[in-house]
């Protein structure tokens, strides 16, 4: 999930006999997002959250934390162990999981703390004009740096409880004092730190397919990195709002950062499974496009957050893809090296900005994007 225009979805709970373009205005006019409505000390959410009845509580059975067995709990990888050993084990967890969660892995825990705070800083900042909130809320793609309430808000058929701040850092990094000042150094740090990590991560998954290290570092996959990062305000009614609706991440891959609160859930064998958090450790799923390039040796999974009615819940989201500014021309289909007769194309290829207008174009909440690019 990333900021993009799209097209418009109708939806049962958009023809509710109230002006929703106004209310969606109205919240915007604000400049402070969800935080701004629960600073105001709001008791009910408003209708524009609401979801519809339709999909009022978990269609599927839910395996919360504490329930987990070894079937129903998302991989831990300790980076740090021997290397055939954690290739394997990122094989065995990207194939049947498309997520899991990562430890030993260098990253400075100082360096994931600074930017949990950093991020909950900003969103805790009062909104209004003058402040950073109002200089930089906008929705506009060119923008690398940028603050906003639903980067969707007025395409999806419900808002998400959600804030986010969104930097685009590479392939063109934006200048210092973009970023507002009180996260600028954390946030830096932190993006150097996962590009990083990155790198490391496309290494095994190279590996993991039998390819040389190097392979999807040379094709550019992890040429682009943008940072989200949400914040979850506490929700009055939570049963009846969603942190992040359902979806599959579009780009090649995602590392994510979550704090304690929990609230993270994957689609694993027709159940919603808690992505319990692991204090120092990072989550990673694969994308959308690694799916298609892996000729589904990888699955990208879908995913959602639930509200709660708990403290605030900050994630820091960080997706590795090659659309970004300037957009890669370079074409993506299933990696020749991975083809035989006993495993033939299951994709076209394709540009993966044509691909990224495509999945916004069908919308979060609908996993049909990457079944369009089937053979
Ligand atoms: O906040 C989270 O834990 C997940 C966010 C997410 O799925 C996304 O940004 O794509
Ligand atoms: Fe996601």
């Amino acid at each position: 999930m990333q900021s993009q225009e799209r097209t418009p979805r109708r939806h049962p709970a958009m023809s509710a006999a109230y002006d929703r373009t106004a209310e969606l205005r109205a919240l915007d006019a604000t400049f402070s997002g969800v935080r701004g409505l629960v600073a105001s000390g709001i008791t009910h959410l408003p209708r524009i959250f609401r979801l519809p009845e339709a999909v009022h509580g978990p269609p599927e059975p839910t395996v919360s934390a504490g329930q987990e067995t070894a079937a129903t709990t998302v991989p831990v990888i300790d980076l740090s162990g021997d290397r055939a050993g954690v290739v394997a084990a990122v094989r065995s967890a990207a194939a049947e999981w498309g997520f899991f969660q990562v430890t030993g892995h260098g990253v400075p825990l100082e360096s994931m703390a600074a930017a949990v705070d950093a991020v909950r800083g900003f969103h805790e900042a009062p909104g209004g004009e003058g402040s950073d909130k109002a200089r930089l809320y906008s929705r506009e793609p060119a923008r690398a740096v940028k603050y906003h309430c639903n980067f969707d808000l007025y395409q999806s058929p419900v808002a998400n409880w959600r804030d986010t701040l969104y930097l685009r850092m590479a392939p063109d990094p934006p200048r210092a004092d973009d970023l507002p000042e009180s996260c600028r150094d954390a946030l830096f740090e932190y993006s150097q730190q996962v590009k990083n990590l990155g790198r490391t991560l496309f290494d095994l998954l190279s590996e993991s397919l039998g390819l040389k290290p190097s392979y999807l570092t040379d094709i550019e996959c992890n040429q682009g990195q943008i940072i989200l990062c949400h914040y979850y305000p506490p929700c009055p009614e939570p049963q009846l709002a969603i942190g992040t609706s359902r979806h599959s991440d579009s780009g090649f891959l995602t590392i994510l950062l979550q704090d304690q609160i929990g609230g993270l859930q994957i689609l694993h064998k027709d159940r919603w499974v808690d992505v319990t958090p692991t204090p120092g450790a990072f989550i990673v799923n694969i994308g959308d496009l690694l799916q298609l390039i892996s000729n589904d040796g990888f699955r990208s999974v879908e995913h959602r957050v639930v509200a709660k009615n708990a403290a605030p819940r900050v994630s820091i989201a960080c997706f590795f893809s090659t659309h970004f500014h300037p957009a890669s021309t370079r074409m993506y289909g299933p990696i020749k090296e991975l083809l035989s007769d006993e495993n033939l194309p299951l994709y076209r290829e394709t540009l993966v900005r044509d691909y990224i207008k495509h999945y916004y174009s069908i919308g979060l909440d609908a996993k049909t994007a990457i079944s369009d690019f089937r053979l």
